[in-house]
């Protein structure tokens, strides 16, 4: 046996561990090498029926975005590919590509989740497979490095992460070059789907696969690759603990009024930046809004400055953010004292110990 298919079916035998041995697992295929040779790691289990003594069934699923001409042709051949090694079922499913308002990279992917899911529902499948190497994992980082991204985005694609419905996505060749996953197909002679969009210099991710890093590699020695999938896994441990500390500051900080959301600006300025962006980031998306930009955040934390503008300043996806101050806060609880129904003039003082972010949608809720 060839070393390299020793090592594949290990990372594969520690997926299905880490994720506490699924009992039936979608091989999710495009007919490419990446996939091709995790259908055929997997069907090695699946001929077994089991792994380390845990009973396991292999099922297949090949998506037919119908973004090329003879796309039906390479679903069937895959198809068929598929069932010769033993994997069963093997199901086809045809996608329409709509995907308003994003990129048509993004919106085969959203098209391909959702089939995903949808297959993996169907089959009873507990773990989706991808065919993601460590190649795919440095480019994603050099991408996101080229457009100045943060922590989360560098942090590249997870091992394993919750996705397909009930079924969790695992990514077992994330430590696997892609001249591996070649070899594996050669090795179990299999003929894989070369997409020609992923040689097309018209997408940067063609260009990054191509040229950059082949081209960084070359100028700054081998394993350039490896040290930007190291860069992710580190950076998976750092984003993981600032989302943890992020989500809870802005649940223990978050006001609801309405439709409105409001974060009290006192604690907001003591908290560390990193945290502060990411709660002010969280209410902008809480509110119905987008994830907003760098740009936008820096905007919408300097309402922050005493001196500063109260704003309002608008986020992406329909949500604008003001600072409401103490003396404006003071004024209208005086103003409803005036009106108290009661007579009394008595409107309770507290919570106004200082004054707040109040995130406001624009738009009606959606029907
Ligand atoms: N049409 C498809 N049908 C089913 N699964 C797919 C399809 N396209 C992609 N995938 C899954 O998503 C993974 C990553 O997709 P991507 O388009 O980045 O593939 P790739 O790098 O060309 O890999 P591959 O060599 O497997 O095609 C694939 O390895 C595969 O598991």
């Amino acid at each position: 046996m060839a070393p390299v298919v020793g090592t594949a079916r290990k990372l594969l035998q520690n997926a299905l561990a880490g994720a506490g041995y699924p009992r039936h697992v979608l091989v999710a295929c495009s007919g490419g090498p990446d996939s091709l040779a995790l259908a055929a790691v997997a069907a090695y289990f699946a001929r077994r029926g089991h792994v380390d003594g845990h009973p396991l069934t292999v099922g297949a699923v090949v998506v037919d975005h119908q973004l090329q001409e003879g796309s039906g042709e390479v679903a069937a051949r895959t198809a068929e590919a598929l069932q010769d090694l033993g994997l069963q079922p093997v199901e086809i499913r045809t996608v329409t590509v709509a995907g308003a308002g994003m990129g048509p990279e993004a919106a085969a992917r959203e098209a391909r989740h959702a089939a995903l899911e949808a297959a993996a529902g169907g089959q009873g499948a507990q773990a989706v497979l991808l065919g993601h190497t460590l190649d795919d994992q440095a480019e994603q980082v050099l991408l996101g490095l080229a457009r100045g991204s943060g922590t989360r985005s560098l942090a590249g694609m997870r091992p394993a992460r919750p996705g397909a419905g009930n079924a969790v996505l695992l990514r077992p060749f994330l430590e696997l070059r892609r001249a591996d996953t070649e070899e594996i197909c050669a090795v179990e002679e299999l003929d894989p789907w070369h997409d020609p969009t992923n040689s097309d210099p018209s997408f940067a991710r063609s260009r990054t696969r191509v040229e950059v890093l082949p081209h960084l590699e070359e100028k700054l020695g081998p394993g350039v690759a490896e040290s930007l999938a190291r860069t992710a896994a580190i950076l998976q441990l750092d984003a993981d603990y600032l989302e943890d500390v992020a989500e809870s500051t802005y649940a223990s900080l978050v006001v609801r009024d309405g439709r409105d959301l409001s974060l009290p600006e006192e604690e907001l300025r003591a908290l560390a930046p990193a945290i502060r962006f990411r709660v002010i980031a969280k209410a902008a998306a809480d509110a119905g809004g987008q994830q907003p930009s760098y740009r936008r955040l820096l905007a919408a934390e300097a309402l922050l400055r005493r001196q500063g503008s109260a704003g309002p300043v608008e986020l992406p996806g329909g949500v604008a953010v003001y600072r409401l101050s103490l003396a404006q806060l003071e004024e209208s609880k005086d103003a409803a004292a005036a009106g108290a129904p009661d007579g009394t003039g008595s409107v309770p003082r507290e919570p106004a110990r200082c004054g707040k972010l109040v995130f406001r949608p624009q738009k009606p809720p959606a029907k």
